[in-house]
């Protein structure tokens, strides 16, 4: 079964928000991952705004709201303290109603996202937000680890997918270290619980061209939400053909 790649968008905002104006504009980049097939557009808005900005939101929003089978996913922390002028995540997130929320998580002095909820500590806290959600038509993922029991505890908390958190698996994949095999059997043994109990199953984090392929033989993988590599890979890959056209107007050789 084909698994639906969401591209993240994070990256390209960073960029960008290292000088004044919009260039890289998060849009314009959402219309070629659009464009070149990708399945959806991810952001993930942080309460210090350091990438995707409330009005990024907004804009994606309105370029994915029309068109047909193509979704928008708005990650974040619901219990994150606001800072500054950050609306909130979950007002921001009912503001642009996204086809899908996928809750994390992550405090504000962490660096990225480095692990799924414990909901034995959340799950109270989080069910009645999950059902808010829902309410407003928005599917619930929630950011988990490999484990079997938490899985379970997803579906009682009312969540309709799990976001499998892949940053143990891709470090493993990077080094081939010895415990890369068990580390991937754990993933399709918490996939496995997840179809059993009728959650639905996507993955992410650090992700790449190299060890995707790999993780896509988890049973019953929906969608992929990739950003940090593919920028990157991105970046890799185009640099060399823009660095031979400057290197022709420079020489007086561009046609
Ligand atoms: C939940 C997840 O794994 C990604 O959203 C990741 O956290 C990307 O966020 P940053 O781009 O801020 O690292
Ligand atoms: N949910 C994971 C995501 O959106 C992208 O994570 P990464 O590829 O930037 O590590």
């Amino acid at each position: 079964m084909a698994v639906a790649l969401s591209v993240n968008l994070n990256k390209i905002a960073l960029l960008r928000n290292s000088r004044e104006g919009n260039y890289p504009d998060p849009v314009e980049f959402g219309k070629i991952c659009l464009a070149n097939g990708a399945d959806g557009l991810t952001v993930h808005p942080r309460p210090d705004q350091r990438h995707i900005r409330p009005d990024d939101v907004a804009r994606l929003g309105d370029l994915v709201r029309d068109i047909d089978d193509i979704e928008f996913n708005i990650e974040g922390n619901p219990f994150a303290e606001d800072l500054g002028d950050y609306p909130g995540f979950i007002p921001l997130v009912e503001q642009h109603k996204p086809d899908q929320c996928t809750l994390v998580p992550d405090s504000n002095e962490q660096l990225t996202s480095d692990h799924g909820f414990d909901l034995r500590q959340s799950g109270d806290k989080l069910a009645p937000l999950i059902a808010k959600l829902k309410s407003r038509d928005i599917r619930v993922s929630l950011f988990m680890d490999p484990d079997v029991e938490q899985i379970k505890l997803a579906k009682q908390v009312g969540a309709d997918r799990i976001e499998l958190y892949t940053g143990p698996y891709a470090w493993a994949f990077k080094q081939q270290s010895a415990d890369l095999e068990d580390i991937f059997q754990a993933h399709c043994r918490a996939a496995e619980t997840a179809l059993e109990v009728g959650l639905g199953i996507n993955a992410g984090h650090d992700l790449n061209l190299q060890n995707l392929d790999k993780y896509c033989g988890v049973p019953g993988l929906q969608e992929v939400s990739i950003g940090h590599g593919l920028t990157v890979e991105s970046l890799t890959m185009g640099m060399a053909h823009v660095v031979s056209r400057y290197r022709d107007i420079c020489q007086g050789e561009a046609s």
